[in-house]
């Protein structure tokens, strides 16, 4: 094998989800089985150790694509020719945190990151942020980062995604690999939107086969919006291996490729389509194609769909005020 690896740099890397990510990242998963890499692992100083023993575990499992691992606590020395970056790390929110404190706290990690980026990353850098609140995370980074073209940052709404999948298989009886089409719109929060309306079930309209508003209105589409909170409320902690198994496939499908007759969603810079202000880092339904991703055109907004879509792109231009009046962008 004579490809050069590709350098793969994972924020919060000792993180949960971080332990979740690397393996699979090294095993293969991310980009392809044919793909080497070499990972760069970026952590907060108390965070270092760690890292050090999750690489102790990665080198145990001689994984042949692995070509290496580096671990620093300085972002100009994780980004430095980075082609594919992964923001995992952030700050949480804490008791008696505002959503203004938690904006203003994650300034300080998305921005600077976003500045090593634009001054060390590789010209075909792919940024993906995970850590909350991701699209606003986004923007900041790239915001910071002006020499790297916009659209190279993404947030991650494919845990949504694929959380709405296999909710709908539930309801409906079919498997998963039946459903396409499905989209989230907006944010990576309570307000986003899954939008089965122009999904499909084994060729045939997902609303109509369900046909049951009460249920999307009701049951489907808070189920989804809420699953991160039931999550945590659960397991005592959020979501990780299902969060490391989407980031997985979110950069999976935008190096690869989306199947044909199918989309995915990805929370991108607005171009202004479907009335989401150029800009705003919003889910959209996306096809990849050579690596690159485009917003689908055309599709027809019903009233129902409408309001939810608004009232998600509301919450990110409130995102987007606060981190401009905090000078975060
Ligand atoms: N977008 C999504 O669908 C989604 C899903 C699940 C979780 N998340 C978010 O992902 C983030 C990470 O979750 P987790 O469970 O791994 O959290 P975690 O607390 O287990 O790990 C976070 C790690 O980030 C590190 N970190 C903090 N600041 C850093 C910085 N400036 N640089 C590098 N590393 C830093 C911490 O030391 C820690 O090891 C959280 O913000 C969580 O809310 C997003
Ligand atoms: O970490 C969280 O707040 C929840 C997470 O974003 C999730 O969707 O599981």
């Amino acid at each position: 094998m004579t490809r050069t690896p590709v350098n793969v740099t994972v924020t919060g890397a000792a993180g949960q989800i971080g332990y979740a990510l690397l393996f699979r990242i090294a095993s293969g998963h991310l980009l392809g089985a044919d793909v080497p890499v070499k990972l760069r692992l970026l952590e907060i100083p108390q965070g270092l150790k760690a890292a050090e023993g999750t690489a102790m575990e990665l080198d145990d499992c001689a994984f042949p694509l692995l070509r290496g691992i580096e671990i620093t606590d300085d972002p100009n020395v994780a980004f430095d020719g980075a082609n594919v970056a992964l923001l995992v790390g952030a700050r949480p929110r804490t008791k008696g945190m505002e959503r203004g404190d938690l904006l203003e706290a994650n300034g300080g990690i998305f921005k600077p990151q976003g500045e090593a980026i634009n001054a060390h990353a590789a010209d075909d850098i792919r940024v993906l942020v995970v850590g909350n609140p991701a699209n606003t995370n986004a923007l900041i980074a790239q915001a910071a980062a002006p020499d790297v073209p916009a659209e190279r940052f993404t947030a991650m709404t494919r845990l949504d995604h694929n959380r709405a999948l296999s909710q709908l298989a539930k309801k409906t009886g079919a498997s998963v690999s039946d459903i396409r089409k499905l989209t989230i719109w907006g944010n990576h929060s309570a307000t986003q939107y899954p939008d089965i309306f122009h999904a499909e079930i084994a060729g045939k309209n997902a609303a109509e086969v369900v046909n049951d508003e009460q249920w999307l209105a009701d049951d489907f589409i808070p189920t989804v919006a809420k699953r991160g909170a039931a999550i945590i409320e659960a397991r005592g902690a959020s979501s990780a291996a299902s969060a490391a198994n989407a980031a997985i496939d979110h950069v999976h499908t935008w190096v690869n490729g989306t199947a044909e007759g199918d989309w995915t969603s990805m929370a991108i810079p607005s171009d202004g389509s479907y009335g989401v202000p150029e800009g705003l880092i919003s889910s959209f339904p996306v096809v990849c194609k050579d690596g690159k991703y485009e917003i689908v055109q055309g599709l027809e907004i019903n009233d129902f769909s409408r309001t939810r879509i608004d009232a998600s792109v509301d919450e990110l231009k409130e995102e987007r005020d606060a981190v401009r009046a905090l000078g975060l962008i």
